[in-house]
């Protein structure tokens, strides 16, 4: 499936923030895409701003309150856009937007700790950044190794993994942890601990429970992590001691360099394409360089260097 869907927690005010966050998923039988659409659906409802002391419009759920979740939380009101897609669409057709500065992850395993339909690239993904976290803490001396390195392409993105898998399989949710390692290993912030929703146990610990109770202690740290002023942006990786924050743009390009050289037929658009990629000519450029030749083309046949073709009439 490569279907995704954008959706608003509330209407449009001057002085509201904006925040857009990307919701992802990966899921064989459903489960996994049913969780994340629950999710954006209860956003809407949570994250909603009701004007104030208007109690008249009553809903049928215990959020309609007269103080907003972010007034009752004291944090600036925000308007959070979501997209619900699958995590290889938010690659493949987003090109790794990582604009929002939060994403949210539901993913399953399958297989033998494998990928869920729609995460195969996502994972392949996952693997590089771990083993380039790997090889980076390999490469450092063993007088610093205790203080913890990361990669550093995504300083200053926070995020949070809900993980779904069977106890019964020896390789209970490999995969979302392995996700989850990843995004830590790049230097992401983790909103809140891995979610382990097991289709194998029933009642209080059953699957949707433990998916609703972990939603449920998500939406605090989601608020805060969306409202908090990042810190001034960086375009280096070199110093990830220093943990500055990455340009979206930054943590983009950089994706989408590490997928190109996981896969060589992986497509990046020209419009986000490699920055210092000279090769890269945008439409701008190729008129530009079409309307300079035509000019010197004119010029050349005006002052006769090149010869206008003489017309040779028949005999
Ligand atoms: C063929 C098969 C393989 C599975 N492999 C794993 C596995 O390796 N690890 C795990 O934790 N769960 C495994 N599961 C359980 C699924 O992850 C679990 O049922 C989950 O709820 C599926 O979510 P989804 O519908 O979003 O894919 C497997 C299930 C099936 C049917």
């Amino acid at each position: 499936m490569t279907s995704s869907s954008t959706s608003t927690s509330a209407g449009n005010n001057k002085d509201t923030q904006q925040h857009h966050l990307y919701v992802l998923y990966g899921s064989q039988t459903g489960n996994s895409e049913q969780a994340a659409e629950d999710f954006c659906r209860q956003l809407r409802q949570k994250y909603k701003i009701n004007k104030d002391n208007d109690n008249s419009n009553n809903d049928d759920d215990d959020h309609n309150t007269s103080s907003s979740f972010w007034k009752q939380h004291n944090l600036p009101e925000c308007n959070v856009t979501t997209t619900c897609i699958q995590l290889d669409d938010f690659l493949e057709l987003k090109q790794a937007q990582f604009d929002g500065r939060c994403i949210v992850i539901f993913v399953s395993s399958y297989g033998v700790g494998q990928a869920p339909l729609g995460a195969y690239r996502f994972r392949s993904l996952a693997d590089a950044l771990i083993l380039l976290k790997k090889t980076m803490d390999d490469e450092k001396q063993p007088s610093t190794s205790s203080s913890l390195t990361n990669t550093g392409i995504y300083n200053g993105l926070y995020y949070a993994v809900c993980g779904l898998g069977d106890s019964t399989y020896p390789t209970y949710l490999k995969n979302p942890t392995t996700i989850d390692r990843a995004l830590e290993a790049a230097g992401a912030t983790r909103m809140q601990p891995l979610g382990k929703a097991d289709a194998h146990q029933m009642g209080e610990q059953a699957q949707d429970k433990v998916i609703q109770r972990w939603i449920d202690d998500l939406w605090l740290p989601l608020a805060k992590a969306l409202t908090t002023p990042p810190p001034p942006p960086t375009t280096t990786t070199n110093d990830n001691d220093k943990k500055g924050v990455m340009d979206a743009k930054e943590m983009q390009r950089q994706t989408l360099q590490l997928l190109k050289r996981l896969d060589p037929d992986f497509k990046i658009t020209a419009s986000v394409g490699d920055n210092n990629n000279n090769n890269n000519l945008n439409g701008t450029t190729i008129l530009i360089a079409m309307a300079i030749l035509v000019a010197i083309v004119a010029v050349l046949l005006g002052t006769g260097v090149i010869p206008l073709p003489t017309s040779t009439s028949p005999s």
